[in-house]
């Protein structure tokens, strides 16, 4: 039978999902131990290629891959096309709108925000029926309105510390985030079994780990 092929998100997805995997009962040595490898195929069941969060759905739409592990906050970016199979409970974090101590929310004119991720910023804005200026910017977010670039950030936040250590505040939660594992409709259809298998083995693998986490030992 053909490998299963996933598209794994590189980078903190792919450092999270690794044990996950590894419990689901898949070889993951050599990504482990990758150098620059890009395509790993210890375990014969499956294929992992390593993409960039918002490759990974270009991968799964055109059917190069039948799966792809990937953050909710490039999902919801993008506009997910695909079914979201299994919802994995790493990769846990918050979109916020933050900015200096003095920052006013209430300010008069059109704020403009920065921010890696446009159409969730334009839509949170629409949704509290605000215009706003949006800049596009694809890293360190936080310097944006230390700087005078904007008046202020739509990011990701998980422990706090990037906001913390810049001086910037928290002025509105908005959607959480995790990381999902999503299935091209097609490849569900042709690989029905396969796919399920690893749904199934992947879901208790999840579970085990955040009992693990919550109580501080295994249950099996
Ligand atoms: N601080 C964070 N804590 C937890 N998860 C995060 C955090 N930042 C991002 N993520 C999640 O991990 C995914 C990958 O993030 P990562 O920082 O590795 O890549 P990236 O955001 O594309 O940055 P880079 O351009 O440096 O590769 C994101 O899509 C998101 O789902
Ligand atoms: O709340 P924290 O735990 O501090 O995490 C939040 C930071 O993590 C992400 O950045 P990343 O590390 O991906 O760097 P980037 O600036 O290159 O996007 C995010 O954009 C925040 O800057």
């Amino acid at each position: 039978m053909k490998p299963i092929k996933i598209a794994l998100t590189k980078g903190r997805t792919e450092q999270q999902v690794i044990p996950l995997l590894e419990a689901s009962g898949i070889d993951c040595s050599g990504l482990r131990s990758k150098g620059r490898r890009l395509i790993f195929d210890d375990d014969p069941r499956y294929e992992i290629i390593l993409v960039k969060g918002p490759d990974v759905l270009t991968y799964l739409n055109s059917g190069s891959v039948q799966i792809g592990i990937v953050g909710s906050d490039v999902l919801d970016e993008q506009g997910n096309r695909q079914y979201a199979m299994l919802n994995l409970s790493v990769g846990k974090c918050r979109f916020v709108l933050a900015s200096t101590e003095d920052f006013d929310p209430q300010q008069q004119r059109r704020k403009i925000i920065a921010t890696k991720y446009p159409n969730i910023t334009k839509r949170y804005f629409q949704s509290i029926g605000e215009d706003v200026e949006i800049i596009k910017i694809e890293g360190s977010v936080e310097l944006a309105p230390l700087i005078g670039l904007a008046d202020a950030i739509v990011d990701i936040v998980e422990t706090g510390n990037t906001l913390k250590e810049n001086n910037l505040h928290v002025y509105a939660k908005l959607q959480p985030v995790n990381t999902k594992l999503v299935v091209n409709r097609l490849a569900l259809r042709q690989s029905q079994v396969p796919i399920k298998s690893l749904i199934t083995s992947l879901q208790t693998a999840d579970r085990q780990i955040k009992q693990f986490e919550m109580n501080g030992e295994w249950t099996r």
